[in-house]
């Protein structure tokens, strides 16, 4: 068992069963500081639903989860966000009717470390707010009702909302799905620059692109369990991912 110092989050037999289903299957799992893992697979590998048993969205059936040391099973999502375990959502979430600024200030006031039911904006915040929404882009749009900007904006404020509060990890659900080429050029670009700084990132991807550009480790699961857990290189000559993930059309067919 690894329990380094290093080593952000640790997953040991982790299982979720709905009924006869198990549609997470004993998944062993670790996660180093700096590292930016991809996770891959299948529509119903149970990608989702492992992302879930970690931000404590839905509770394990049975194994042990692990974030900095401390076993977090039954600790609810908000604490976890809370103790810098922060996570985005397959779909585009947000408040549509307040502004990109606005939703940003509300995770922090929600998500903050110290958040305590106190939502008030300190001097602070708004530095914060505005430091990010420049750093991803956003800031030419800060006032904008939400419910009129862009998929990739969204997506790019759905970050933002995560990464103002500075987690430990940062768990991300399809990032790029949605997205067209020049914009996941631009999505990548934008990860790139956040790994460099130290950041601590899981994805889920179904863009085999974006994986490949930007992970140093791939994982791949394949009803309810890992096929592959190594290089992203590796992907292309391994002979399960091959035939259970990608099928004939190959690695840079599953885009
Ligand atoms: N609340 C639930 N009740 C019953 N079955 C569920 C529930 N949530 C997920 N499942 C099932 O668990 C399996 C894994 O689903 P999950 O959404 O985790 O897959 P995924 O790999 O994220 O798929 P996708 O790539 O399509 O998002 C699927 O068979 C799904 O139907």
């Amino acid at each position: 068992m690894d329990s380094g110092q290093d080593t952000v989050l640790e997953c040991r037999g982790v299982v979720k069963r709905y009924g006869a289903l198990a549609a997470v299957d004993g998944v062993d799992f670790n996660v180093k500081v700096g590292e930016c893992v991809g996770i891959g697979g299948p529509n119903g590998a149970g990608k989702t639903t492992f992302f879930d048993l970690i931000s404590g969205l839905t509770p394990v059936t049975d194994g042990t989860i692990t974030y900095k040391g401390s076993d977090i099973v039954g600790t609810a999502p908000h604490l976890l966000c809370h103790r810098g375990l922060a996570r985005t959502f397959q779909l585009n979430s947000g408040f549509d009717d307040l502004s990109v600024y606005e939703n940003v200030l509300a995770a922090q006031a929600f998500g903050r470390r110290s958040a305590g039911g106190i939502v008030l904006a300190h001097k602070a915040d708004h530095e914060a707010a505005r430091r990010i929404l420049a750093d991803i882009g956003l800031e030419c749009i800060a006032s904008e009702k939400v419910a009129g900007v862009s998929v990739l904006a969204r997506k790019k404020l759905m970050v933002a909302t995560a990464l103002v509060n500075e987690p430990d990890i940062i768990l991300l659900d399809e990032p790029v799905g949605g997205l067209t080429p020049p914009e996941i050029e631009e999505f990548i670009a934008l990860v790139q620059r956040f790994k460099a700084r130290g950041l601590t990132l899981v994805f889920i991807e179904h863009v085999m692109h974006f994986l490949m550009a930007v992970a140093d480790r791939a994982m791949i699961m394949h009803q309810g369990q890992i096929i592959y857990d190594g290089s992203p290189q590796g992907l292309s000559t391994d002979k399960t991912v091959t035939e259970v993930y990608l099928g004939s059309a190959g690695i840079g067919g599953a885009d």
